[in-house]
């Protein structure tokens, strides 16, 4: 019987759990398929006697660690993070993704870009030909936001602010606005993510460039382990 996408995502996050080792600072993502993947290094922690400090990057998965018996601390506390395993929302060929569907996006880039090594882990309905089907999150500040929105959308990047079951506007853990971007095709990234970074108000954007080696994704066949031909 063919595996649903939350089995899928389990069998990556799974295999991924295999990455960590003994002494290692650990980042660790957002998502429900980070959610499989603290469950699979807890497990290893309490029956293999693993000694790990994880590095959160959102509350959601800081809490689910700690309740695991996973060691914690603070990206403040650590003087680097050796390994981060993290979700994505959409990958391509060239190992480049857009991340933040859970609104986590600035302190996941935080963590990453603080990381020796990062590590995706997808169900393979997230490998893409061209980024930009699923929306490109953006953190912004809420003040002058309407300003960055109208910017946005002068551009013709068709920014919606994101709003919850409610219809107010989604805060994240700092306590910013989150605007998706529904552009349906991204040809040029690195070129709009230079842009995006360049408006003032706009804190950070879910384009992950030239971040991850290695992406574990979960196929009907077992999970799969790609690794980018880049240094
Ligand atoms: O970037 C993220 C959160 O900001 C997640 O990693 C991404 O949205 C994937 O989530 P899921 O594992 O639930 O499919």
């Amino acid at each position: 019987m063919a595996m649903d996408q939350n089995e899928l995502k389990k069998t990556a996050a799974i295999k991924a759990a295999e990455f960590v080792e003994d002494g290692m600072i650990v980042g660790l993502g957002t998502g429900s398929t980070v959610t499989f993947l603290v469950e699979a290094i807890a497990k290893r922690v309490q029956e293999e006697g693993l000694h790990i400090t994880g590095v959160a990057t959102s509350k959601r998965t800081g809490k689910q660690a700690k309740s695991l018996g996973i060691p914690m601390k603070t990206i403040d506390e650590v003087p680097h993070v050796d390994l981060t395993i993290d979700g994505a929302d959409e990958v391509d060929k060239n190992f480049q993704g857009i991340k933040g569907g859970g609104a986590a996006h600035a302190f996941e880039k935080v963590v990453a870009t603080s990381s020796t090594k990062n590590i995706w882990i997808v169900d393979e309905t997230k490998l893409v030909d061209t980024l930009g089907k699923f929306p490109l999150p953006l953190e912004v500040i809420p003040y002058g936001s309407t300003k960055v929105f109208d910017r946005l959308q002068n551009e013709g990047l068709n920014p919606k602010f994101r709003l919850n079951d409610d219809g107010e506007r989604v805060k994240t853990h700092s306590d910013n606005y989150v605007i998706d971007l529904y552009m349906g095709h991204i040809d040029h990234p690195h070129l709009l993510a230079n842009w995006l970074i360049s408006q003032v108000g706009l804190l950070e954007h879910g384009l992950f460039l030239d971040i991850v080696n290695t992406v574990v994704v979960g196929t009907q066949d077992g999970p799969k382990i790609l690794e980018a031909k880049r240094a």
